[in-house]
């Protein structure tokens, strides 16, 4: 194997461990390379200095298939230049994927530090969707960023924020901005230090890609079929793509999700409801379930949005995030 450039590679979030895992897999030849992007059949992916196309191995793709498995934008893996191919696939640290109408598993995006949890504050607004997005990420170890757009649109900004500040708890950020300004990477900024990788998540027309841009300094340069023009010549983003921004970070825009259903282990999965157990210790009862019972601490201290939260996250049904506000 060649000496790697390690300084390239780093822009895109390569570091010692990524190395110590390549070095622990069987001997191929190539070097690393990262997914920014994945097509019908073949994938884009940037090596640190450039970008280039390049498709699955027929034994990586086979290996991966007996598994159910698949590279998705983010993944690190290994690349042969000796007929382009991909050979293997490096381990990920977490993968971000949904449940599908049919049951099966979509992979959204890899190795992902900060989801930017995107939601307008206009007729966008839904926060038991936000919270999905929310588990969804947390259950995959993923930091859960929430920027709340068209601030400029709201005209209660400071209640709709602290309902979300409720909703999700202190340990989420929450950040309210109008998307096409200026001041808007500002904001995000502690979240953006060099090797690190976020992902933005929304429904379409949130502003997703507007902050993408934003943060690029410039229009995210296309590659055909990641974007595509609605009826009315808007542009949407159609696939994920990973891009490097100045500062030394990775973004990945994604397309707005119709359904965001969580499996069984996103919805149960343990969030950190701190504040839950700190007042649960000023329950009259021990075993206090913080239903109905008397002297309950929890259900007369906690806001309706954070029990809420809280009883969704015990609850393997994410239906019952449907009820309230549409
Ligand atoms: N007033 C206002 N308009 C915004 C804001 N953010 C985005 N927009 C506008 O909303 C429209 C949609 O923004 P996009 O950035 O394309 O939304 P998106 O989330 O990337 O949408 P998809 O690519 O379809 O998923 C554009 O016309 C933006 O200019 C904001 O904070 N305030
Ligand atoms: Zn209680």
């Amino acid at each position: 194997m060649t000496a790697l450039d390690d300084s390239a590679l780093a822009g895109l979030g390569w570091n010692a461990s990524l190395a110590a895992q390549l070095a622990a897999l069987p001997e191929a030849p190539g070097r690393p390379v990262r997914i920014i992007e994945q097509h019908r059949s073949e994938y884009r992916v940037d090596d640190g200095e450039r970008e280039f196309s390049a498709r699955l191995h027929p034994a990586l793709l086979k290996a991966l298939n007996e598994r159910d498995e698949g590279l998705a934008v983010g993944d690190w893996a290994r690349y042969q230049d000796e007929g382009g191919w991909l050979n293997q696939q490096l381990p990920r640290r977490n993968l971000l994927e949904r449940s599908r109408e049919d049951g099966r598993r979509q992979r959204l995006v890899a190795n992902v530090d900060t989801a930017l949890l995107v939601m307008g504050l206009d007729g966008d607004y839904k926060p038991e969707r936000l919270e999905r997005y929310r588990l969804l990420a947390v259950a995959a170890q993923v930091r859960p960023v929430v920027v709340l757009t068209k601030s400029d649109r709201a005209d209660n900004l400071p209640a709709l924020r602290a309902e979300i500040e409720a909703l999700v708890g202190a340990g989420t950020p929450v950040h309210a901005l109008d998307a096409r300004s200026p001041e808007a990477p500002a904001l995000l900024a502690p979240y953006l230090a060099p090797g690190q990788t976020l992902v933005l998540l929304g429904s379409s027309g949130v502003g997703k890609s507007t902050l993408m841009n934003q943060l690029l300094g410039r229009e995210a340069q296309r590659t055909g079929s990641t974007q595509a023009q609605d009826d009315l010549g808007r542009h949407t983003t159609t696939a994920r793509f990973l891009r490097r921004l100045p500062g030394g970070a990775c973004l990945i825009d994604t397309p707005g999700l119709r359904e965001l259903k969580l499996n069984r282990e996103q919805a149960q999965v343990e969030d950190d409801f701190s504040d839950v157990r700190q007042l649960a210790a000023r329950c009259r009862f021990n075993d206090c379930r913080h239903h109905r019972e008397p002297g309950c601490a929890v259900t007369r201290e906690l806001s309706a949005e954070r029990l809420a939260a809280y009883r969704a996250s015990l609850d393997a049904k994410p239906a019952r995030f449907r009820r309230g506000r549409s």
